[in-house]
């Protein structure tokens, strides 16, 4: 099925909901009157790593936002991988992925399972313990958090359910300028060693800690970029159709010379 992306590389407000959240409202307007059928955010564009904000003034359950985010997605009647937002709950803080289809509905809540001790996520936030997999118009995709892609097992573990396979891979980040090289390469090789597109929105500016990198991007399951941007704040589209990987998947069909026999998973 031909889906066309719309990621929004946004410098992200530092502990400001408010404002973060208007640049999302105006960044899906645009993306709607472009046509595109999923847009993706990066992660917590709500606040970004403002821990402090997060403990004393963010909201719980994150309700707010995620009404916000249903309203948007229904009202335009598009899908929406709604990046991460910071969600409390009485088990703790979770980094946690939002996805909606264009009803409206919350198809997906993903918690970040790999925690980024260089940016203090241990120190603040729980591990999340489930999958990213999850299922819109298009099929069934995945969902992971920025430090999840340098896991390949844990990647690899969503292309090894036994009934349903992800074409598509969304990956929402804040990923620092310093390693954009190792972003770039860890996302080329995610997509050809599972065979699936990936879509990739990072952030873009810089809060107190850190400067970050964009170059939000789109991998064919061959390792081709179809798209990417610089450092710019704007918003990147692509289209590609999912029925590609059945193709490329006969073609060199590693998921059936797996040598499980061999391997400890
Ligand atoms: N927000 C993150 O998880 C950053 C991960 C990162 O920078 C890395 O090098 O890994």
């Amino acid at each position: 099925m031909k889906i066309k992306t719309a990621l929004v590389q946004m410098d992200v407000v530092f502990g400001d909901p408010g404002a973060n959240r208007r640049k999302v409202k105006q960044a899906v307007e645009d993306a709607v009157a472009e046509k595109a059928d999923v847009i993706v955010l990066p992660e917590m564009w709500t606040t970004g790593y403002d821990f402090d904000f997060i403990k004393e003034e963010l909201e719980d359950e994150a309700s707010d936002t995620i009404l916000f985010l249903q309203e948007l997605a229904r009202g335009h009647r598009v899908n929406l991988i709604a990046g991460s937002v910071a969600k409390k709950t009485e088990d703790g803080t979770f980094n946690t992925l939002l996805v909606f289809n264009r009803h409206g509905g919350l198809r997906k809540e993903y918690s970040k399972a790999h925690l980024f001790r260089l940016m203090n996520e241990e120190k603040h936030l729980t591990q999340g313990d489930e999958g990213g997999m999850f299922k819109l118009e298009h099929g069934y995709a995945a969902g992971f958090i920025c430090y999840d892609i340098r896991f390949p097992e844990w990647m690899r573990t969503h292309m090894l359910h036994p009934k349903f396979t992800p074409d598509v891979f969304y990956v929402v980040a804040e990923w620092p300028k310093a390693r954009i090289e190792q972003w770039r390469a860890l996302l080329i090789a995610r997509a050809i060693e599972n065979q699936v597109f990936v879509v990739a929105c990072n952030r873009t500016g810089s809060d107190p800690n850190n400067a970050f990198g964009g170059h939000s991007l789109v991998i064919s399951p061959l390792g081709e970029v179809l798209a990417e941007t610089g450092e710019e704040e704007t918003t990147l589209y692509a289209e590609f159709d999912t029925e590609d990987v059945q193709e490329i998947r006969e073609n060199i069909p590693v998921f059936q010379d797996r040598r499980t026999d061999l391997y400890r998973q």
